[in-house]
């Protein structure tokens, strides 16, 4: 199955003698084509959540999978991979590198892996206008709005044409006709490119774009309600 596939999935922090259930298991499914919403209290989970479906944590028990392929199988040199392919990361704050321009902000990864070629700076080119960033190629970051340098995040997330998307509090440094703005635009690529897509967020106005509302609690999972 395409997607994300979650089955009683627990995470367990340890530090010294005591250990404390972050994740208790989690169940739930995001198809192609889904941007799902989690919602929930600061400390209930939700980051270590997405940071194991983006595999950069591993369950203490339970499967993640992603395209019928279980993440807890793959090595670190596969994980890697799976990260770079398979997943676009959108963060918080927009993560630009302050001396890349908006169009070296995509090509950069492809550049240094000496895999890029002209059919990437033609798809570059296009994902940024079809972002409304056309006439802004050329931008440093700090000669960008916050909705304008988010739109960027969201086009390097898209490039790689990852099967995955996992936003983090996508509009939390950004106002309200931006955050609409930015929420509408992610909500259109997933279902236009049939990404499977997670957004944690903390505002509720953002959740009318979303297929479902999941909500965390102390590590627990429950359906909030479905919005379509
Ligand atoms: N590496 C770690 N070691 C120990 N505890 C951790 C670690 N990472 C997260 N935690 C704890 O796990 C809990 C859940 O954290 P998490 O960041 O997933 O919450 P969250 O719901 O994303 O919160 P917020 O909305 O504030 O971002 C918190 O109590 C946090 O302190």
């Amino acid at each position: 199955m395409c997607g994300i596939q979650l089955q009683k999935v627990s995470k367990q922090f340890t530090e010294g003698h005591s250990s404390v259930t972050v994740l208790k298991e989690v169940s739930f499914t995001v198809n192609s084509g889904e941007l799902i919403a989690i919602v929930g209290p600061s400390g209930s989970g939700k980051s270590t959540l997405l940071s194991m479906i983006g595999a950069l944590l591993k369950p203490t028990s339970g499967i993640v999978s992603v395209n019928d392929q279980d993440l807890t199988t793959l090595n670190a040199k596969q994980l890697a991979d799976f990260r770079l392919n398979e997943i676009g990361f959108i963060l918080q704050s927009s993560n630009l590198i302050p001396y890349l321009s908006v169009y070296d902000q995509l090509i950069l990864i492809k550049k240094m892996g000496g895999k890029f070629n002209k059919k990437d700076q033609q798809y570059a080119v296009e994902i940024l206008t079809e972002l409304g960033l056309g006439n802004k190629l050329t931008k440093m970051p700090n000669e960008l709005s916050g909705g304008e340098r988010q739109r960027v995040a969201i086009a390097r997330a898209l490039f790689n044409q990852p099967s995955i998307i996992l936003a983090d509090e996508p509009t939390a440094s950004l106002d309200s006709n931006r955050a609409h703005e930015v929420v509408k635009l992610i909500a259109s690529k997933v279902r236009k490119r049939k990404k499977a897509a997670i957004m944690v967020t903390h505002d509720e106005r953002m959740l009318g774009y979303c297929d479902k509302v999941y909500y965390m609690e102390d590590g627990v999972l429950s359906i909030k309600n479905s919005v379509m």
